[in-house]
């Protein structure tokens, strides 16, 4: 059984994001974590929502989830943030989320939460390592660390090699064209299990 507790925090217009996070909400529940998945507010404007027909659709199916709330990142041991490329960093909408943590921020709230970052784009080069990493900069500031996959496991190598985090290519139909499941879920466990090692050591 884990002590950890962890935020997933996501950002997804079609769907892709929102699935990733529910591969590692699974993995982090199997492995004993407290686990709460929660959505980045959407700020687009309703007009250009309903003019993407599987932004509608994704939009109206996750109605439901809560928005991420400053609380939670206190509550949080440990943050795994899937968020889609956009121009190769994140969307303003997770962009407008860490914008509002100064306060935690100038509080030393946020040192030493353990962070791990996933992405995905159209193009398998299209920029998901520069979202990754565009996050972990800003973690960093935080005094968070980063756990990142790395090559701690084979599974890795056959998603697509991205130590960084796991990152996938998705077509304009929203197909992700690599498996990347057991990368989510071995990279869900291996957060949680650094958080652990925090978690005996400070508390
Ligand atoms: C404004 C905008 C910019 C984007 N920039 C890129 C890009 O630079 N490279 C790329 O491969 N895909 C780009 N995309 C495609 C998105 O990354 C892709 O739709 C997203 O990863 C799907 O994730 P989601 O289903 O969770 O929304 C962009 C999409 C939008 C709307």
């Amino acid at each position: 059984m884990s002590n950890v507790k962890l935020a997933i925090i996501y950002y997804s217009s079609t769907g892709t994001n929102y699935k990733l996070a529910k591969w590692a909400e699974a993995a982090a529940q199997e492995a004993g974590a407290e686990v709460k998945v929660l959505k980045a507010e959407e700020t687009a404007p309703q007009q250009a929502i309903a003019a993407n027909p599987a932004w509608k659709e994704h939009y109206e199916e996750t109605k439901d989830v809560p928005n991420v709330t400053l609380h939670d990142l206190e509550w949080a041991d440990a943050y795994i943030f899937s968020t889609p490329t956009r121009y190769g960093s994140a969307p303003a909408q997770i962009r407008a989320f860490m914008d509002t943590t100064g306060g935690l921020w100038f509080n030393g709230k946020l040192v030493n939460k353990v962070v791990s970052a996933m992405s995905s784009a159209q193009n398998p080069h299209g920029g998901q390592e520069a979202t990754i990493l565009s996050l972990y900069t800003s973690m960093m500031h935080w005094g968070a660390i980063i756990a990142a996959p790395g090559y701690s496991d084979p599974v890795t190598f056959s998603s697509g090699g991205n130590p960084y985090g796991t990152s996938v290519t998705v077509d304009q139909d929203g197909n992700m064209l690599e498996d990347v499941e057991e990368a989510v879920k071995h990279q869900a466990r291996r957060t949680i299990e650094i958080a652990q090692m925090v978690n005996n050591g400070t508390k």
